[in-house]
């Protein structure tokens, strides 16, 4: 047992010096292997991991014999840090772990969608998920076509991700139990730090969901338009291959089927950029120049040289976009399979958000260095977003060829966004309330899919377009489940990142309505957003949202404020029309 302040203060200090290093080689390996799927890199991975777990576990017996009573805030809250976590001791259930969770992670990125009567073993003629299959789902208006990729994809991936899926949560529930947690989901929300969590995004969930039925219903009606009332049924839940998008998860790819004012101009530049010969470097570098004109760091030469900002064409890879930090000499990089349009500008800037708090939190020990909750760490890039796609800032680029707008072009406008932000919030919650309950144990692999459709139903209003069984594994068409990668985290940025973007907003004295405001160049708010990210998590989230805000609290009066146009229009559209569905369906009234 070790009670010497000096002799604790030197332990932490190796601590970080060794942390740096481990996490700059498992960073590495990592990277070697998300950027090329080959088995040496698989394996190389699998052998690094092992190392990172081995010294992980050393630390958290040393940590251990701290006594940490007369220490100060920092120093405890690092030996906080270092006994986090779940621990599995056995060498070969630690290996079984990481080499499941690859396989998963590897079926994903490499799965297909084939042609039907496909020659077994042959890929000719097949579509990866990136881009193919992701511009079907966009840009198709034929019903069946939708479906023939949304099942294709689901029964290229699913079921073989599902059989191993049992076997990881077993080795996640063991580690979590040895590490003296009533199971994986308390590892999960312990990165909140908040005892009523659960409850207060269930509370969140409550205060926009009215916005999200008013989109619903009025989303639902138009496709019943487009696609017949035999296909969409305006009494029921919407099928969830019509949304323009392979989970459901945002609806802006069918705009041009909701667009409440016809032929008024929109805010989706795709094709402006491709006119205006866009490239994938102009627009890293248009996000780049955004974070400088704040004032903030922009992104390192190193960033240039080593990112991966398209995809291969001579190898596999993980598509899935990504922020990488190397912990040493500013070395960041993105990994994403870019392509010229408006989607992907907006995931180039939320990418670029993860760098540059990293870039901010570097002067942080390693153990401090990480976003004050998950979510702020989702919520930088989107904050940034929600500037650059106002008319304004959109004319500036170059995109737009006017930055004036009229009333019917503003509900065009907020149409768009909420199509994006609104539609999003029940995916963003529903996908770990499932893991949730997985974790738990209160969903056994038998109902794991059946339970999957009734949370899609529950929260987002939709259904399967054909029959579902318990041989099918949804869930795993969705990267963040193969990739164990939480999900809670975009709910949670989804309702903060409009209180930053309001926080941004005052800071740089915008005097019009949130919707329209464009912090690009405003130092004040640049100071403002640094002085929260340089924080990192040395200080519990609360802090962090007050230094932004000034109040402590997660809010949803900022995504009220910002969308009140929309919902009032909506609510004129919806009038006497049905909202709702199952329990819940009823006549909106103004
Ligand atoms: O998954 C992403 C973007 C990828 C990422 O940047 O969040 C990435 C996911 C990831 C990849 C590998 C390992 C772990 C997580 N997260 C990061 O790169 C990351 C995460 C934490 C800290 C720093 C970087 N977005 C979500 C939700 C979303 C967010 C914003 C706009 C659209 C959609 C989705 O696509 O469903
Ligand atoms: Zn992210």
């Amino acid at each position: 047992v070790v009670d010497d302040p000096e002799i604790i203060e030197e332990w932490l200090d190796v601590l970080n010096f060794t942390m740096a290093e481990v996490s700059h080689y498992a960073a590495l390996a990592s990277w070697n292997y998300v950027t090329n799927i080959t088995k040496y890199n698989t394996e190389f991975l699998s052998n690094v991991s092992m190392l990172s777990g081995n010294y992980g576990l050393e630390m958290k017996d040393e940590a251990r014999k701290i006594v940490q009573d007369n220490l100060d805030f920092r120093s405890r809250r690092m030996l906080k840090f270092a006994l986090r976590g779940g621990e599995l001791r056995d060498g070969h259930k630690r290996r079984l772990l990481q080499v499941t969770t690859n396989k998963m992670q590897t079926i994903y990125s490499v799965g297909k969608v084939c042609p039907p009567d496909q020659p077994a073993g042959s890929t000719e003629g097949c579509l990866a998920l990136e881009p193919d299959v992701v511009n079907i789902m966009a840009n198709t208006r034929d019903y069946d076509e939708l479906l023939r990729v949304w099942v294709g994809w689901r029964d290229a991936v699913g079921p073989k991700i599902g059989k191993l899926y049992p076997t990881y949560v077993e080795l996640k529930t063991e580690a979590a139990k040895i590490g003296g947690y009533e199971s994986h989901t308390d590892i999960l929300l312990e990165k909140y730090e908040d005892p009523t969590f659960e409850q207060e995004v269930d509370d969140l969930w409550q205060q926009v969901k009215p916005m999200y039925l008013q989109l619903h219903s009025y989303v639902r009606r138009k496709l019943a338009a487009q696609y017949g009332d035999d296909k969409v049924d305006v009494r029921a839940p919407i099928p969830a291959h019509l949304l323009g998008n392979m989970w459901a998860q945002q609806w802006n790819n069918i705009y041009d089927i909701v667009e409440p004012f016809p032929n008024q101009g929109t805010i989706d530049v795709t094709d402006k950029m491709k006119e205006e010969g866009w490239t994938i470097t102009k627009m890293f570098q248009v996000a780049n120049n955004f974070f400088k004109s704040l004032g903030l760091e922009e992104m390192p030469p190193t960033f240039w040289s080593k990112s991966m900002l398209e995809k291969p064409t001579d190898r596999e890879v993980v598509c899935h976009g990504s922020a990488h930090d190397f912990s040493e000499y500013n070395d960041v990089r993105i990994k994403m399979c870019t392509e010229v349009n408006m989607e992907d500008l907006n995931t180039v800037h939320h990418e670029m958000g993860h760098c540059e708090y990293y870039l901010q939190y570097n002067k942080q020990p390693v153990i401090l260095r990480g976003g004050a909750n998950p979510g702020f760490h989702e919520a930088v890039g989107d904050t940034i977003a929600l500037s650059v796609v106002t008319p304004d800032y959109l004319h500036q680029i170059g995109l737009l060829d006017s930055n004036k707008i009229d009333k019917s072009q503003e509900i065009n406008y907020l149409m768009e966004v909420a199509l994006n932000k609104i539609a999003f919030l029940p995916f963003g919650l529903l996908i770990d309330k499932w893991r949730w309950q997985v974790f738990r144990g209160d969903i056994t692999p038998q109902q794991y899919n059946e339970k999957w459709w009734e949370l899609r139903e529950e929260y987002q209003g939709l259904s399967p377009p054909v029959e579902r069984t318990s041989s099918d594994f949804d869930p795993g068409a969705k990267y963040h489940i193969p990739s164990g990668t939480p999900y809670i985290r975009y709910f949670v940025s989804f309702l903060v990142q409009f209180q930053f973007h309001e926080a941004l907003c005052k800071a740089a004295n915008n005097e019009g309505p949130l919707h329209l405001c464009n912090v690009y160049n405003s130092k004040e708010a640049g100071a403002k957003l640094k002085s929260m990210l340089e924080m990192g998590m040395s200080r519990p989230w609360p802090d962090a949202m007050e230094t932004m805000t000034g109040a402590p609290n997660m809010d949803t009066s900022a995504i009220k404020e910002y969308f009140r146009p929309l919902m009032e229009w909506l609510e004129e559209e919806n009038d006497g029309e049905l909202i709702g569905w199952g329990k819940e369906l009823r006549i909106f009234h103004q």
